[in-house]
């Protein structure tokens, strides 16, 4: 998996390599640059001949800049080198590299082109030719607030122009740390990411706007992250795979995990029945979906493999406090619970559920009504000691918590990361971009998915999926993470399939063991 960082993080780890470790900081943007020629390399090919315009802001990103642009003016390009602040204010590392590009322009050949122009406005890019290659250094990990102004003209102009786009450590005007655009941000062919790949590289306008991403090694020794606590993650395929569980030969259904669901309730036994089929559908040797009596024929037609317990049930037809005895019987059998699917918002069914989780004593995966009876008791996690999974999408997560929706889309990865430490619970924390959270303070960002798995019966779906996994014995975290990415993926071959529009909850779970072969053939990362 990826080790990624925010801009704050990143920031740390170049003041502990150039203040503690001595590592010059012009060494470092040296390096910085030397990745981004390699990369255009490698992407976009040879540029001699080539016209290439590099834009400069007034940081370090800029200075980055500056000194891609000399050494492209090496590599035979013609370089038009824009300043978009007045030379004067330029400091540090990068006013040593306009100093050296200011040198070369007074020195080299009269017939090579190598020009400084600071620019005032956008309309004076008109006296220039056509450019081949767009370099964006404006902008990196010290971009705060809005663009506007010039910088807001220029980024429009290079959206507008469609040269191949090369941005320097993050594409100018995408918020590094959620992915979101202020204002307006470059649409770049290929960003060159110094040190570690970015948050905001990853989430929202951030999975589209980079293009092609190379992590660019600087020589900031590795140790300095983990020294800094950076302990958010990239999933690849290859870190699923290496989490599936194996099968020994001497198995038997119930050795390969019992999973116990409270689940269904009038109007939801399709919660109920997704919910427990694709526990079955990871590998779940067992699954018996305990369900209010009256429904129980119905789950016989609906449920062939997942085996049904009819539970005393409220004068709503939802689980009554009367099942309370067979249900711990049935606790006792299992390995892992599955809490909520279908419940209900029922009062003394959230007394039920409310009981159970408080002696707990078994892995379980709390998700939908179940997560409703935690509102205002949260408390009662931070007592239990085995593993749990919950999976709130935004607008549940807002009820548990009382953050704001908007905060917590915003800041996903510290609000997952916060309250996954508090409550001692790994947080399966759903949205566009899905992230999981554990005690230890780990996060892990998913890659997979796509918006037609917003529709009915997809969480379901998932919460199966991890109660499977944590049935066959993988931790609350590795369950999640394959979980996650599995189901992801099902619903990106179930989209490759039908489409977004038409894609439903099922045609996800049928799609799990594509998903699976997929991960299991996958060589690389
Ligand atoms: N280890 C590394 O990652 C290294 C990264 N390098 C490069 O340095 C930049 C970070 O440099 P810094 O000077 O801190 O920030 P920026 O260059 O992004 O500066 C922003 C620049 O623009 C001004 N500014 C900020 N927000 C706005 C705004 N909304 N409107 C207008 N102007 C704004 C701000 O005042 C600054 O002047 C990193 O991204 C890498 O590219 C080092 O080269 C090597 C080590
Ligand atoms: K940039």
């Amino acid at each position: 998996m990826l080790l990624v960082a925010s801009p704050e993080e990143i920031r740390k780890c170049d003041s502990y390599a150039i203040e503690k470790l001595g590592i010059p900081g012009i060494l470092l943007m040296e390096n910085a640059s030397q990745g981004v020629i390699q990369s255009i390399l490698m992407k976009y090919g040879g540029v001699a001949g080539k016209k290439v315009f590099v834009f400069c802001g007034g940081g370090n990103n800029g200075g980055d800049g500056l000194a891609v642009a000399r050494k492209l003016f090496g590599m035979r390009a013609e370089v038009y080198i824009f300043l978009l602040v007045a030379p004067e204010k330029l400091h540090g590392d990068t006013k040593t590299n306009y100093e050296i590009a200011l040198k070369i322009q007074k020195d080299k050949p009269k017939t090579d082109t190598f020009e400084i122009i600071t620019l005032k406005d956008v309309k004076e890019l008109e006296k220039y030719p056509k450019p081949d290659l767009v370099i964006d250094a404006i902008f990196g990990t010290g971009f705060k607030g809005k663009v506007q102004g010039l910088f807001y003209d220029v980024i429009n102009w290079i959206n507008t122009v469609r040269a191949y786009t090369v941005s320097v450590d993050i594409p100018s005007g995408l918020n590094g740390d959620t992915g979101e655009v202020e204002g307006i941000a470059v649409r770049a062919d290929l960003t060159a990411t110094m040190g570690l790949a970015k948050t905001g590289l990853m989430l929202n306008m951030g999975k589209i706007l980079p293009g092609k991403i190379y992590i660019i090694d600087i020589g900031i020794p590795s140790f300095v992250y983990q020294l800094m606590g950076i302990k958010t993650y990239y999933l690849e395929s290859l870190d699923v795979k290496r989490r599936l569980p194996v099968r020994p030969f001497n198995v038997h259904k119930y050795s390969c995990g019992k999973i116990f669901a409270l689940v269904g309730s009038p109007g939801l036994t399709g919660a109920a029945t997704m919910s427990t089929l694709s526990a079955m559908k990871v590998g779940a040797g067992a699954v018996i979906a305990g369900v209010p009596e009256s429904l129980s024929p119905i789950l016989e037609m609906k449920l062939t493999e997942v085996m049904k317990l009819p539970l005393p049930e409220t004068n709503e037809h939802t689980i009554g406090w009367n099942a309370l005895d067979l249900i711990e019987e049935y606790i006792e059998w299992a390995d892992v619970l599955i809490i909520g699917p279908g419940i209900s918002k029922n009062y003394e069914t959230k007394q039920v559920i409310l009981n159970v989780i408080k002696k707990l004593n078994k892995k379980a995966v709390i998700d939908a009504d179940g997560l409703n009876a935690l509102v205002g008791n949260l408390n009662i996690l931070k007592s239990l000691h085995n593993e749990i999974v919950l999976t709130p999408h935004s607008g549940e997560f807002s009820r548990l918590t009382d953050l704001p929706i908007e905060k917590i889309e915003r800041e996903k990865i510290e609000v997952a990361r916060n309250f996954a430490v508090e409550y001692g619970v790994v947080l399966v924390l759903k949205g566009d971009t899905t992230v999981i959270a554990n005690p230890e303070g780990e996060v892990f960002i998913n890659p997979t998915g796509n918006p037609g798995m917003a529709t009915a019966g997809s969480g379901d779906v998932l919460t199966g999926m991890i109660a499977g996994f944590m049935g066959q014995g993988l931790s609350a975290v590795d369950a999640s993470i394959c979980g996650v990415y599995l189901h992801g993926l099902a619903g990106d071959i179930a989209r490759d399939k039908l489409g977004e529009l038409p894609m439903m909850a099922m045609d996800i779970l049928n799609a799990i063991p594509d998903a699976i072969q997929k991960v299991i053939k996958e060589e690389k990362g």
